[in-house]
């Protein structure tokens, strides 16, 4: 008999039938509210899951007492009690790299929608605003030549430096834990300490993961330290950004303008103030969402899962080291 599976997010024809061939299927579309309850059940013969969105947490677990892994369907990981699963030596797996470049061209598209005011000026086109030749009210400002601040400068942030660097002649400045001498080797990135950046950056791209040590990174003190002609950009995750303080910095003038892909609440309340300020360019987390990419990242997840249950894993693991040699 083949190994029952829970999958809660719909797959490309194709890639569900790679996992038919190893796998008994019971599908869900995500984790909700309301078939939690049907999810646990499923769950109780289940060895592996396999989805995206929804929280993978104790409680959940305590429901598969004979899971053995787990796949997600994105790089971020921070919906995943990791310590818990670590804890049952159950392996989680994402996919890193398959969505870099273009996660990278959507903060880059972020960039320029904020600052030459795309969203903003089309708006203005479509609403029959456009009726003689254009003043200083419809101008941006440049992008060329400035200078990008990248806080957390991984796979995304490489990518991010590359295009800014080669693309728009841009000076690259960093904040990590470590040093990167690929990003300062290959385009000229400097590290240096976030108050720096914060202070010399003209777009300040925050592509940190989600942590106990990253909530909140950026609040109102940090918000205080930036230029007020500077851009934020925000595509890691929402709650890496006290988007109170956020809000209240755009409506004081404290920064320019900020370009948002996540938010602390998605999707996001229809009542944001964000969603009132014009000097906001809001996207519905679609860092990833491009058909290409995201085809390449079910077919990753499912490989992923594949290879957990089988003993194979090479590559994507999460916790490696609880990996059996
Ligand atoms: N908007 C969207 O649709 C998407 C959002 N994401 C988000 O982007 C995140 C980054 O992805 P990716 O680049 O692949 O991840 P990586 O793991 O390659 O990079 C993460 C970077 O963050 C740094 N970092 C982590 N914790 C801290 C900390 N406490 N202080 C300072 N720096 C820290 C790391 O520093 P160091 O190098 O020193 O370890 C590293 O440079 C994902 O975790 C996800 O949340 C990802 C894909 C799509
Ligand atoms: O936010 C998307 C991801 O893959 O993580």
């Amino acid at each position: 008999m083949k190994p029952s599976i829970v999958l809660y997010k719909k797959l490309p024809a194709d890639l569900h039938q790679r996992l038919e061939k190893h796998f008994s299927i019971v599908e869900f579309e995500g984790i909700t509210e309301e078939n939690r309850p049907k999810v646990f059940d499923a769950l109780q013969q289940a060895e592996g899951l396999i989805g995206s969105g929804g929280a993978v947490n104790k409680e959940l677990l305590d429901h598969a007492p004979r899971l053995r892994g787990v796949s997600t369907i994105s790089v971020g990981y921070d919906n995943f009690d990791v310590d818990e699963l670590t804890r049952r030596e159950i392996p989680l797996m994402h996919t890193p790299t398959v969505l870099t470049e273009t996660v990278a061209d959507t903060v880059m598209a972020l960039v320029l929608a904020t600052a030459r005011r795309v969203v903003n000026v089309a708006e203005r086109v479509k609403a029959g605003e456009w009726t003689s030749n254009i003043g200083a009210d419809w101008f941006g400002v440049d992008v060329h030549h400035k200078t990008l601040g990248i806080i957390g400068m991984g796979r995304i942030g490489l990518a991010l430096a590359q295009r800014a660097h080669f693309g728009f002649d841009m000076q690259v400045l960093y904040n990590a834990r470590s040093q990167h001498k690929a990003a300062e080797e290959r385009f000229g990135a400097k590290k240096c300490e976030l108050d720096e950046l914060l202070a010399k950056s003209d777009f300040v791209c925050v592509l940190l993961p989600l942590t106990n040590q990253t909530f909140h990174t950026i609040g109102k003190e940090q918000l205080a330290k930036m230029k007020s002609s500077a851009i934020l950009i925000s595509a890691g995750r929402g709650p890496v950004i006290d988007e109170k303080a956020l809000i209240a910095a755009l409506q004081e003038g404290t920064i320019h303008a900020a370009g948002m892909d996540v938010f602390e609440t998605e999707p996001l309340p229809k009542n944001s103030p964000l969603l009132s300020l014009p000097n906001v360019v809001a996207l519905p987390h679609i860092g990833s969402a491009t058909h290409e990419t995201r085809y390449g990242m079910a077919a990753c997840a499912v490989d992923n899962l594949i290879a957990a249950l089988t003993g194979e894993v090479k590559e994507n693991c999460v916790n490696p080291h609880i990996l059996k040699k």
